[in-house]
């Protein structure tokens, strides 16, 4: 069961608090992966994948049915100081081409059987730029974290959170700066595709937001520097913490969200894994810094959940070999 939010501190207590996973299901499915018709290991990753999906579905040989995937869309202030290539219309134009199933992650969510929900959080009211004021009050990070904390369905199996905000690689920079520290060019990338005079503006803004507001835990930096999509995934992945449910990270702009709340407790990002590798330069730093290694790098930098949607099928087919194969003694086939 999911607590109520009413305010950040039950955010903060729900995820320090939140239990890890089922040891017995993770040794029950060590077992069983033993004793599968292959080569011990020679499954590589995926079984280490299906191993930690047991885990935390708390059974030794689970099944992936219910995948959810979830659009969260806001706007951003600091789109007035020129960081995007495109115009912040396209977000709410976006969010109705999600609607009426035109989007890259409308199909990528269809091929990989998952069920999709958009989420679009207050596109009339964007966020204050974070080069003049904190991009959000208390009240409106809580209403944002809630809007996540409530989208994840309490049935789904398996979850990917996405997102839509035209000029949000900008504060995902400025969170990621905030959070590991370095310069803003070591964070600051070309986004939708941003000319050279371009990315030195933005990364000009990117250290005017964290010198102004770089300090504080995982909440204050996501509350003076994020923005409203990007607290909704935050308050989504630690919604599936807390109900147990294994979350597939997306790119630069989703794992800053994550990033906040590794900030908050060493073991909040225990049921993630990081779906891809995106071509947004410095999202393979931010990886590193959070201890996570790929599943794919296919050159994507859409964001949207696209490359999370992708990686379901790698971890369906984890998965299926785990629970679906048979053992040397089932099989009649002589173990080594
Ligand atoms: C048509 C279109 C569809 C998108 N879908 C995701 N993004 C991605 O690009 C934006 C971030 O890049 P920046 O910070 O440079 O604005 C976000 O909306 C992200 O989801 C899109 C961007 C565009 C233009
Ligand atoms: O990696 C991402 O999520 C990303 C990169 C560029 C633009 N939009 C999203």
């Amino acid at each position: 069961m999911l607590p109520e939010l009413d305010d950040l501190n039950s955010f903060r207590d729900a995820l320090t608090g939140a239990a890890g996973p089922d040891t017995s299901a993770v040794q029950g499915a060590q077992e069983r992966n033993g004793q599968l018709t292959k080569p011990p290991g020679a499954l590589g990753r995926l079984e280490d994948l299906a191993i930690w999906y047991a885990g935390w579905r708390g059974d030794a040989r689970p099944q992936i049915s219910a995948p959810q995937v979830i659009v969260f869309a806001g706007n951003h202030g600091v789109t007035a100081q020129g960081v995007s290539a495109f115009p912040p219309e396209v977000t709410v134009q976006m969010v109705m081409n999600f609607e009426h199933g035109g989007a890259a992650i409308n199909q990528l969510a269809k091929a990989a059987g998952a069920k999709m929900d958009v989420h679009a959080l207050d596109l009339d009211c964007p966020t204050a730029d974070f080069t003049q004021a904190a991009a959000m009050s208390e009240d409106e990070l809580l209403r944002a974290l809630r809007t996540g904390w409530e989208a994840v369905d309490p049935q789904a199996d398996l979850l990917v959170v996405g997102e839509m905000g035209i000029g949000n690689t900008t504060p995902a920079a400025a969170i990621a700066c905030a959070l590991f520290g370095g310069d803003a060019s070591d964070w600051t990338g070309r986004g939708t595709g941003v000319d050279d005079a371009g990315l030195a503006n933005k990364t000009r803004v990117v250290a005017e937001g964290v010198a102004l507001h770089g300090q504080g835990d995982g909440l204050r930096i996501l509350q003076c520097l994020g923005g409203r999509e990007i607290a909704a995934m935050a308050g989504a992945i630690a919604a599936a913490r807390v109900l147990r449910i294994p979350v597939i990270l997306d790119g630069f702009i989703c794992t800053a969200a994550a990033a906040c709340l590794a900030q908050l407790s060493d073991t909040a990002l225990d049921h993630t894994v990081a779906g891809h590798q995106s071509a947004e330069g410095a999202h393979s730093a931010m990886l590193n810094k959070l201890g996570k290694e790929p599943l794919l790098s296919l050159g994507l930098r859409l964001g949207e959940g696209s490359g999370g949607a992708l990686a379901i099928n790698i971890l369906k087919s984890a998965v299926a070999c785990h629970s679906g194969m048979a053992t040397f003694a089932e099989a009649g086939v002589t173990d080594g």
